[in-house]
């Protein structure tokens, strides 16, 4: 049976796998072909030649064509851009290449019908420039319609003919600029400020040199006065002071100011050479030099003052020399802030990107139809009630048999098992009829009879018998459940109908993890695929998201194209749908690190679930967009936890420990399971804090025990027949699992690919230096610390704000890491309150980390 049932499988696995293959083949040559045509219309355009014959019909034997696709690309070219845009025709080509590119990456670039229209508009603009010299010198009576192609010279030509010459360039410039604003998000502000700057600077320098004109024409009036010998107070050098001033005309004006301010017995002369000092520092070092050599040639009578305008000259020098380091430290750190600030606001700018795509993400989302799911056959089998009563009667009548006197007090037939409720005759024990529970199967010819006793709050004893023809549930009626569809559920499955025939839906973000066992075949499979379509069906993707995990290969594949929506996964590993040990291992301990994070980011909003801390960003609508975010909650799925933990125990145990023990509050839920419930896969730890269970059917009562603390789990039938251990309820119930085919499961992929994308959920990067993140369990080190390192490296920023901003983390934490970032030599000691120093280099990062 078993084997027969994975032969099916393998089948089944083999045909997706060779349906997928198919679609990607014929994508791919699809996607060559539109490249070909592409590349053949752009040589054929580029290749155009006047002197080809324009019609096909009109070419006779010898004529010589000069296009390189011959007499159809000389025909092809003619019409594509005479009659169009002309030579900017090779738009066309272009949007058809990237059509093509997408087709071959299957992939949609969001960009491409922007981009698209954006090409349309320039290719018509520079159209009409192309007819422009043609128009003007016509008057817009064109005639010719090469090289701009008939629109261009149409829209030239009546451009020319209402707004004039003149009028029409003004106005095609406009357009140029508003399409340049439009295309390439140009920014017109920086450009009027760089004019503004521009016009500042020349205004200034016009003003400063009228002054100086008008100060030079001043100092020549005063020039005869100043030059009087008489008025010197040092007599003696009276003569040679003459003589010096006759030889040195006008250029030792500033001077011969001094010298006339000495003699009108000015309180204190040195403070006029200050004040000319005063004035000479506003001026440059190099206008200070020439003046000085001015002052040189002043001749020895004002030696003096050249001595100590000498040593002004030195001091400013020297204060200049040691200003300069300072300065350039000053700009270097001023250079820094600006990078930062640019950092910042691309970061803001980021995250506002992110913010809008979200939120318009989420407003465009169309959830699936119910209509893309199967419905249940039309006439399905069902026991009639003669049947049931002739049941009833014949167990009664076997279990006497047996000595056991009962009656059958009510009869619940389910889809699959009946169950028959008995009340024991006064004096007979309970657990006789239980024991009796593989020779009543015998008895009755059924497959596997599980006895429950008593049935909780009854005064009865249940017999589930299995129906002759079970019936198949199907996961549709169960999503139009009223159960489901009004349920206020953060996170809804529809795990299956109960024996009377009820919908039964539970909360994951409740129970808060799952473990799930059985046999092979017996629907574990099937089970997490409807668990993955009921959140599909309910759950907006910016509000959880899916961590895949599927060491068996291909079971969980057909989710790899819920990649921009669904998927949670770190773009660094080479699969979103994690079939690799190392890889598992690796997001596991990524996801440990988001559960710290979100710890952090709920204390810090003194939030004490996701609920919580969700509503409470939803309240504060101003935060949202700088620092807190709604978090997605996360559904872990690994399907065969046998298969890792043979590979890496250790490694996947812990993370997996950590995770059950603590995620429950921020919103990160595991579903786990394994076809081997053996202790050393469900290890202790494991077990101890994954309250929900579900079992399939096992192959024997160790397992059943393992999974559920009791038996019962090896009489179920198989084919998604299970026990539901719900959290916290003594008995686990039997469900029957829906079913789900492969093609509902593509057909709703289909409908969510074609959704608009979500923004990517960024989960934390684990550290290099502690490997795949493994490391930072045992480590003392904050798991944010390499992260943190890198970007107070990078960004030249040690500040712990900065630190908060960037991973997202509270502030006693950013504090923590700066501190160990300065034990470590990373940044320098706090001085005030301006960011750190950052000691080290990118490259010695580098070096550091052994790149
Ligand atoms: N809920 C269900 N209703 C009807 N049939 C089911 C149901 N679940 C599973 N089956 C049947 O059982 C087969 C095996 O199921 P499934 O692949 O889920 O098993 P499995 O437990 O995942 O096995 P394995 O561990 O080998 O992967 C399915 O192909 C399907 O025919």
């Amino acid at each position: 049976m078993t084997i027969g049932r994975s032969c099916f499988k393998m089948a089944r696995k083999k045909k997706n796998k060779s349906k997928q293959s198919s679609r990607r083949h014929k994508r791919q040559a699809l996607g060559v072909l539109l490249m070909g045509v592409s590349l053949i219309i752009a040589l054929a355009v580029i290749t155009h030649d006047l002197r080809d014959p324009v019609s096909l019909q009109s070419i006779g034997q010898g004529v010589v064509i000069h296009n390189w696709f011959g007499r159809l690309g000389a025909v092809l070219s003619y019409y594509l851009m005479q009659w169009t845009l002309g030579y900017p025709i090779l738009i066309l080509p272009l949007i058809l290449a990237i059509y093509a590119i997408q087709i071959l990456l299957d992939r949609t670039f969001d960009w491409f019908w922007k981009t698209t229209f954006a090409l349309l508009a320039w290719g018509t603009l520079f159209s009409v420039f192309l007819a422009m010299p043609a128009a003007l010198r016509t008057d817009g009576a064109i005639t010719e319609y090469f090289p701009s192609g008939l629109i261009g010279g149409w829209l030239a030509s009546k451009l020319v003919i209402f707004f004039g010459g003149f009028g029409s360039i003004a106005l095609l410039v406009i357009i140029t600029l508003t399409l340049l604003i439009l295309s390439i998000r140009l920014e017109v502000a920086p450009i009027l400020v760089g004019f503004a700057f521009l016009f500042d600077k020349m205004f200034h320098g016009l003003k400063n040199g009228l002054a100086g004109l008008l100060r030079r024409l001043k100092q020549l009036r005063l020039k005869p006065e100043a030059a009087s010998p008489g008025t010197l107070p040092d007599q003696a050098n009276g003569e040679e002071q003459k003589a010096s001033d006759e030889e040195i005309p006008e250029i030792n004006l500033p001077l011969a100011r001094i010298k006339e301010d000495l003699t009108e017995e000015t309180p204190e002369p040195e403070s006029e050479t200050d004040d000319l000092l005063d004035q000479l520092t506003e001026d440059t070092t190099e206008d200070l030099l020439d003046r000085l050599e001015e002052e040189k040639t002043a001749g020895p009578g004002i030696q003096t003052d050249l001595d100590s305008l000498l040593a002004q000259l030195e001091e400013k020098e020297e204060k200049e020399a040691e200003q300069r380091p300072r300065e350039s430290a000053q700009a270097d750190l001023n250079g820094n802030e600006a990078f930062d600030f640019e950092v910042q606001e691309e970061v803001k700018d980021k995250e506002l990107d992110y913010d809008r795509m979200l939120k318009e993400s989420i407003s465009r989302f169309e959830f699936p139809s119910t209509e893309l799911l199967s419905d249940p056959p039309e006439i399905e089998s069902s026991v009639t009630r003669e049947e049931l009563k002739a049941n009833a009667d014949l167990l009664e009548s076997r279990l006497e048999e047996f000595g056991v006197k009962a009656k059958v007090i009510r009869v619940t037939a389910g889809p699959v098992i009946t169950l028959y409720e008995v009340q024991p005759a006064p004096g007979v024990k309970v657990s006789s009829i239980v024991s009796l529970a593989n020779d009543l199967a015998l008895a009755m010819e059924a497959r596997g009879i599980r006895i429950i006793a008593p049935i909780p709050g009854r005064a009865a004893v249940g017999i589930e018998i299995p129906n002759r023809n079970p019936q198949t549930v199907y996961l549709k009626p169960l999503i139009r459940s009223e159960k489901f569809a009004a349920s206020r559920l953060e996170l809804p499955i529809a795990l299956g109908k109960t024996i009377s025939g009820e919908s039964y839906v539970d909360d994951l973000s409740k129970m808060p993890h799952l473990l799930v066992a059985g046999a092979t075949g017996a629907g574990k499979s099937v089970g997490i695929n409807t668990m993955l379509m009921s959140l599909i069906y309910a759950v907006n993707p910016a509000k959880v998201k899916f961590v895949l995990i599927d060491p068996k290969r291909l079971e969980l594949s057909i989710y790899e194209d819920l990649k921009d929506h669904y998927l949670l996964y770190r773009p660094d590993l080479d699969e979103v749908v994690i079939t690799k040990p190392k890889n598992a291992v690796s997001i596991l301990n990524t996801l440990v690190l988001e559960m710290d994070r979100r710890l952090d980011w709920l204390s810090t909003l003194k939030a004490r679930n996701i609920a919580e801390f969700n509503e409470k960003v939803r309240k504060m609508p101003g935060q949202k967009e700088g620092h807190f975010r709604e978090l997605p909650y996360i559904v872990v799925v690994i399907d065969e936890l046998a298969d890792l933990m043979v590979v890496a125990q250790k490694e996947v145990e812990a993370p997996i420990a950590r995770l059950a023990q603590m995620a429950r509050a921020v919103g990160i839920h595991l579903v786990v399971a394994t076809q081997r419930p053996s202790v050393d896969v469900i290890t202790g730890v494991i077990k101890a804090n994954i309250p929900a269970r579900i079992a399939y059917m096992v192959s024997s009562k160790v397992d059943s025990r393992t999974i559920l603390d009791m038996n019962g789990a090896e009489q179920l039938l198989g084919r998604g027949d299970m026990l539901y251990q719900a959290p916290g309820s003594s008995k686990p119930i039997r469900l029957q699992n829906p079913f789900i085919s492969t093609e509902e499961i593509e057909r709703v992929i289909e409908h969510i690919r074609k959704q608009p994308k979500m923004p990517y959920y960024s989960l934390p990067q684990p550290g290099s230096s502690s490997g795949a993140g493994v490391g930072s369990l045992g480590d003392d080190r904050d798991p944010f610390y390499d992260e943190a390192r890198e970007l107070v490296i990078k960004h030249r920023q040690g500040s712990i704000s900065f630190l908060q901003r960037r991973l997202q983390i509270g502030f006693s934490r950013a504090a923590r890491i700066m501190d160990e970032l300065e034990k470590d030599g990373i940044v320098g000691p706090q001085k005030g309150s301006k960011p750190r120093e950052v000691l080290v280099s990118i490259d010695e990062l580098k070096k550091m980390r052994g790149e």
